[in-house]
C-alpha cells in the first residue's frame, strides 16, 4: 500500500494531523472555504497520483464558483432568445481545474501490489448531480458496493451538488468514507460541472428543480432546462469523449435532448432519460394482475416521454413467453386501467409516501446501467429514452423517446425491429410524440435551434404529480 497524498484539515474539524483530509470545491465569497493545511502531517508534501503540485505551503489555490451561466436570460415561456451553443468553458470557470478528493479517499492505493485486487479492472469515473438529494442517498451506495459494475470494478464517485447543498454534500461523502467499501476508491465533492464531470465515464444527472406550486411545466422546463445545457456543455469540455450519460431529473426526456445538443462532442446515441423505473413499475402490475411472479415478465416496453402521455405496451409485452393478452384476457383493464395506473403510478406514491419515488428510482438506476453493460438475455429488451434519429418505428426524429433497446453488454444498444403497432398503441404512441415535439419547442433556445415558441395546450404532468 503506498500513502501519498498530504492532508488538508477544514477550520470546523481540524484536529490531530492524521485527520481526515477535507478539500472541497470552495467559494471566493465563503470565508470558510479555505481549508487550513495540517504543518505537522507526516505526509505532506507527497501528492496522489496525477496531481498537480501545490504552491509551496500546500494550500489549494482560490477557485471561482461559478454558479448557472445561463445560456439566455429567463424570458416569457412563449417567446425566448436564442442562444449561441458553444461547447467552450465560460471563462469564470478557468481556474477550476484542479481534481478534488474528499477525506480517506484523499489516499491511494497501488492496487496491483495487492494479492486480492490486483485482478480488478480499471478504475473508472462516475459522475453524480443532484449527490445530496433523495435518490443519490440510495444510488450512491449500490454503485459503491459492486451490486452494479461489478465486484472486480473500482469506481470514482463524482459528486455535483451546489452552494446550497455543499454541507449536506459532505455529510454523504462522509457516510460513503464510513461504509469502507473496498471498491470505493476515490470521492470527491464539488459545485463546478466543469470540475466534476472531468474524466466521466458515467454522468448521472439527477439534480433538478422540483416543480412548485403554480409553477407551469413550460417554467420547469426553462429553469431545469437551463441546468442541463450548462451541465451538456459541461459534460462536452472534460468528461470522456464516450462518457454515457443518464438524464433523471424531470422533465428527463426533454432534459436529456437539451444536454446531449449541448455536448455535440459526445455521440447522441450515449444519452438517456431514464424510464426504466415505469418499466419496472408496468412489470410488477401486470405480474399482479396474471398472478406471477414479476421475473415472468419479459420484453415490457414503455413508449414515449417520462410523463403521464407514457405508453405501457401491453401488446408486446410476454408472461411466461406468451403474449400479455393471451394470459390477462381484460383488455379493457389492459388499455384503460393498466396504462393509468403506470402514467400515474408515481403520483400514487407521492399522496402515501409524502414525496416521490427515490429508492425505487435508484434501482432503476442501477437496472439501466446493468442494461447496458450486460447483455441483454435473448429475446428481451429493456426500455430506455434515447434519440430518435433513425428509429425504424416511423416516430418523429430528433427528439428522445423512450424505446425498445437491446446491448450487446458494451455500454451501447440498438434498437428492437421486431415489434408490433397497432392502431391503439399508435395512437397513443403519437399523443407522446406530440407532447415532446411541443416540449421541444418550448426549449428552442436551449438546444440552439432558434427562438422558442411554447405552446403546451394540455399542461401535461410528470409521472409524480396528480
Ligand atoms: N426519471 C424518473 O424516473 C424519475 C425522476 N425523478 C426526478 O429526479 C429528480 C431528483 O429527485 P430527488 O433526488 O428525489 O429530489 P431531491 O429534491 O431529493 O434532490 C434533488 C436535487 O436536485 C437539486 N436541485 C434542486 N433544485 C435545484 C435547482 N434549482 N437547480 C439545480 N439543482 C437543483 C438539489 O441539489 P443541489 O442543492 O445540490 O443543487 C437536490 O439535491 C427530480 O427532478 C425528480 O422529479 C424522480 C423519480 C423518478
Ligand atoms: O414526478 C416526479 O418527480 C417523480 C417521478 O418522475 C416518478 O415517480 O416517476
Amino acid at each position: 500500500m503506498m500513502l501519498m497524498n498530504c492532508y488538508n484539515h477544514s477550520p470546523a474539524t481540524a484536529t490531530t494531523s492524521s485527520d481526515l483530509c477535507w478539500k472541497k470545491t470552495i467559494c471566493n465569497n465563503n470565508p470558510y472555504s479555505l481549508p487550513l493545511i495540517s504543518r505537522n502531517d507526516p505526509h505532506r508534501g507527497r501528492h496522489r497520483r496525477g496531481a498537480r503540485a501545490r504552491p509551496n505551503n500546500h494550500c489549494p489555490r482560490r477557485r471561482r464558483c461559478p454558479g448557472l451561466s445561463l445560456v439566455c436570460s429567463v424570458a416569457p415561456p412563449n417567446q425566448v432568445e436564442s442562444p449561441v451553443v458553444t461547447s467552450e468553458k465560460p471563462p469564470s470557470n478557468a481556474t477550476a481545474t484542479r481534481r478534488e478528493c474528499f477525506g480517506v479517499f484523499c489516499t491511494t492505493y497501488d492496487l496491483k501490489a495487492d494479492e486480492k485486487t490486483k485482478s480488478w479492472k480499471k478504475l473508472i469515473n462516475i459522475s453524480v448531480s443532484g449527490a445530496a438529494g433523495m435518490i443519490s442517498n440510495h444510488l450512491l451506495f449500490k454503485l459503491a458496493s459492486g451490486e452494479v459494475f461489478g465486484l472486480d470494478q473500482p469506481i470514482a464517485l463524482k459528486l455535483l451538488g451546489s452552494e446550497r447543498s455543499l454541507q449536506a454534500l459532505e455529510g454523504v461523502a462522509m457516510e460513503l468514507e464510513d461504509s469502507l467499501y473496498p471498491l470505493l476508491r476515490e470521492v470527491s465533492i464539488g459545485i463546478d460541472p466543469y470540475e466534476v464531470f472531468r474524466d466521466a465515464e458515467w454522468a448521472l444527472l439527477i439534480g433538478a428543480k422540483p416543480r412548485g406550486p403554480g409553477m407551469e411545466r413550460a417554467d420547469l422546463l426553462d429553469i431545469n432546462g437551463q441546468i442541463f445545457a450548462e451541465q451538456g456543455k459541461a459534460l462536452n469540455a472534460v468528461a470522456s469523449p464516450n462518457v454515457k450519460v443518464i438524464v433523471v431529473g424531470n422533465p428527463c426526456n426533454t432534459n436529456a435532448l437539451i444536454c446531449m445538443k449541448n455536448a455535440p462532442k459526445i455521440p447522441a446515441k450515449n444519452f438517456h432519460a431514464l424510464t426504466r423505473l415505469d418499466e419496472n413499475r408496468a412489470k410488477c402490475q401486470l405480474a399482479l394482475k396474471a398472478g406471477v411472479f414479476y421475473d415472468k415478465v419479459s420484453n415490457m416496453t414503455i413508449w414515449g416521454n417520462h410523463s403521464t402521455t407514457q405508453v405501457p405496451d401491453f401488446l408486446n409485452a410476454k408472461i411466461n413467453g406468451k403474449p400479455v393478452k393471451e394470459v390477462i384476457t381484460d383488455h379493457k383493464w389492459l388499455e384503460e386501467e393498466f396504462t393509468e395506473r403506470i402514467q400515474k403510478r408515481g403520483g400514487v406514491l407521492i399522496q402515501k409516501w409524502g414525496r416521490s419515488s427515490a429508492a425505487s428510482t435508484a434501482v432503476s438506476i442501477v437496472d439501466a446501467i446493468r442494461s447496458l453493460i450486460t447483455p441483454t438475455p435473448e429475446g428481451d429488451w429493456f426500455s430506455s429514452g434515447v434519440y430518435t434519429n433513425g428509429n425504424p418505428y416511423g416516430i418523429e426524429e430528433d427528439i428522445v423517446f423512450s424505446m425498445p433497446c437491446r446491448s450487446k453488454g458494451d455500454g451501447d444498444y440498438e434498437l428492437v425491429k421486431d415489434v408490433i403497432i397497432d392502431d391503439y398503441l399508435r395512437q397513443r404512441i403519437k399523443k407522446s410524440e406530440a407532447e415532446l415535439l411541443s416540449e421541444k419547442r418550448c426549449v428552442a433556445h436551449l438546444t440552439g435551434e432558434g427562438v422558442a415558441y411554447c405552446d403546451i395546450r394540455e399542461d401535461t404532468m410528470l409521472p409524480g404529480e396528480q
